[in-house]
């Protein structure tokens, strides 16, 4: 029989953390050892004999918890947003001095949300116009929501390497901000409502034709499944692995 996992997740006490405390407990093959919260010194991740980090807390925090898991020899399964291009590179290079380490960072969980991006991204090429709407729970600390940048960065390569323009817009006067905020010449809008969980429609438009991709998480269980395959992947895939969708064989 395999080893079990052990398995501790920082950020413990929020909305992801709760359920991905409850999803590690329940699973077959794993051990939660530690449950960190802010405040909690990272030694007990290490103290506690983890192998594998999972890291749901806050842009501020993470790149200092992930440096320290790979540090340490521990595997880590990454949810929190913030991981911009510099950050990428510098974990690239703390990866590359620890090359047996594995580490996944995750925008989305949600397994119809990597597909919808990967849809989304393999689509846009085809189309003149691409915006996205994303929309969330109020209490989100970020926007443009990690998983719209990660879709938009993704359909404006495609775009590029086929060689399709930039979106059609004549808008000359505009309040600030009334066309969202631009990620690689893909608009953004980002919606934080009362009563919403986490959704996003990606609009695709031609002369006389729209194509929508959309995506709604309802609950946040919606994401553990995406934690666990994260989990027992990670240390088989050393490196760095930017997406879920690095993990699934979406054949596109
Ligand atoms: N990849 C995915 O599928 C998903 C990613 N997220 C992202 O995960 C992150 C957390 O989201 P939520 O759980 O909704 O936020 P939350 O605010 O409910 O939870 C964050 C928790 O981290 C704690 N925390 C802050 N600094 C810490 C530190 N240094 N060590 C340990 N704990 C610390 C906070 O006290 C809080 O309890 C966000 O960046 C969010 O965008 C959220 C949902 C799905
Ligand atoms: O904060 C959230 O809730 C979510 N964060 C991630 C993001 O920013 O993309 C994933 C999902 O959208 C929920």
């Amino acid at each position: 029989m395999a080893d079990e996992l052990k398995v501790a997740v920082l950020g413990a006490r929020g909305r992801m953390g709760t359920a991905a405390v409850d999803a590690v407990e329940k699973a077959e093959g794993m051990e939660l050892v530690a449950a960190l919260g802010r405040g909690d010194s990272l030694e007990k991740v290490t103290e506690a004999g983890a192998t594998h980090v999972v890291d749901l807390t806050i842009p501020d925090a993470t790149e200092t918890n992930v440096h320290f898991a790979v540090e340490n020899g521990i595997h880590c399964v990454v949810g929190t947003t913030g991981w911009d291009a510099d950050r990428l590179q510098r974990l690239e290079q703390k990866l590359a001095a620890n090359d047996d380490v594995g580490v996944l960072i995750a925008p989305n969980f949600a397994l119809g949300s990597v597909l919808a991006s990967a849809f989304a991204a393999k689509a846009a090429q085809y189309f003149e116009s691409a915006e996205i709407i994303e929309l969330h729970h109020p209490n989100k600390v970020d926007a443009p929501s990690g998983t719209a940048v990660r879709t938009a960065q993704l359909m404006a390569a495609t775009r590029a390497e086929a060689g399709t323009g930039p979106s059609p817009d004549a808008t000359e006067k505009q309040l600030d901000g009334a066309r969202g905020a631009d990620v690689d010449g893909i608009r953004v809008h980002s919606v934080r409502l009362r009563g919403l969980v986490a959704h996003q429609e990606v609009l695709l438009g031609s002369p006389g034709e729209q194509l929508t991709f959309r995506h709604d998480s309802f609950d946040h269980g919606s994401f553990m499944p995406g934690v666990l395959l994260g989990l027992r992947t990670v240390a088989s895939r050393p490196g760095l692995t930017h997406g879920l969708d690095g993990y699934l064989d979406l054949g596109l």
